[in-house]
């Protein structure tokens, strides 16, 4: 369970974070969508660790995140940030096993058998294995972002954040990668949070949806309470039709 309270946070004078009370539960898949600059990353960062001069409390498990060493956190939480460092010069598969690294001893990294299985499975998960041995830096976006998804997979963290891990993705590795995301959460119980700027997506991916504007949430409840054309029109300033997924039954967005 992540427990947010009394979150403030200021880059500047530029953009205030304000969240109350948030509560996301263990095995909830949840969205975050909200226009450009509404602090959706901002979000993701404070509660990854990597933004630590913010007021009010946050918990994990229990837990206050200021408490967690980076090691510890990282067998709890996994990020796919939305820009990859440029330091990864390494081939696919020794950045998928850099996963492992939280599991380790102290001063020392020896793979296990459990290691190779898992980084294994997770090169297949994201139809990577006929490009494990290809440098990171001469990927495509999408295969960068595949390669950041298994790494996620292989980390064996409870809970997962996502930035956008569908934004270079083309149709087919979009609906693989969203359906894989989705049974290991309903299988195993994770946890899941995502940005998306594709409501659509959005509303097919998760029961639940936060949509943040001016770094407050504005709207947090079901694809259908929040994919309204009122709340969508207050949110982003845009009039969309809304339908209803032929299939999913949930709603849709037409430009
Ligand atoms: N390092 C920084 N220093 C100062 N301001 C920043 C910094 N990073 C982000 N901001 C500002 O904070 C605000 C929120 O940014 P954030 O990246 O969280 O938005 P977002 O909702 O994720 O946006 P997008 O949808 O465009 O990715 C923006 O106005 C942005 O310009």
């Amino acid at each position: 369970m992540i427990k947010i309270e009394n979150l403030e946070f200021t880059y500047g004078d530029n953009f205030n974070l304000k969240i109350n009370n948030l509560l996301i539960k263990s095995g909830e898949r949840v969205s975050i969508i909200g226009p450009n600059g509404s602090g959706k990353s901002t979000l993701i960062k404070i509660i990854s660790k990597l933004i630590s001069n913010y007021q009010g409390k946050i918990s994990i498990k229990g837990k206050y995140l200021n408490k967690y060493t980076n090691k510890e956190l990282s067998r709890y939480l996994a990020v796919v940030p939305q820009e990859f460092n440029t330091i990864f010069n390494y081939d696919v598969e020794s950045i998928i096993s850099t996963a492992r690294l939280p599991y380790s001893k102290r001063f020392s990294f020896f793979e296990n058998y459990e290691d190779r299985n898992i980084i294994e499975k997770s090169l297949q998960y994201a139809d990577l294995e006929n490009m494990k041995n290809k440098i990171f830096s001469n990927l495509s976006g999408g295969e960068k972002q595949r390669v950041m998804i298994a790494r996620a997979f292989a980390q064996e963290a409870d809970i997962l954040l996502l930035d956008e891990f569908t934004s270079h993705l083309d149709p087919g590795h979009t609906d693989l990668l969203m359906k894989l995301v989705e049974e290991f959460s309903d299988s195993m119980n994770k946890t899941v949070i995502s940005i998306f700027h594709d409501i659509n997506l959005a509303s097919i991916f998760s029961k639940r949806i936060i949509v943040m504007k001016n770094g407050r949430v504005f709207k947090d409840g079901s694809p259908k309470e929040v994919i309204t054309k009122g709340v969508i029109k207050e949110a982003y300033d845009f009039e969309g039709h809304i339908i209803d997924h032929p299939v999913k039954h949930v709603p849709q967005i037409l430009f």
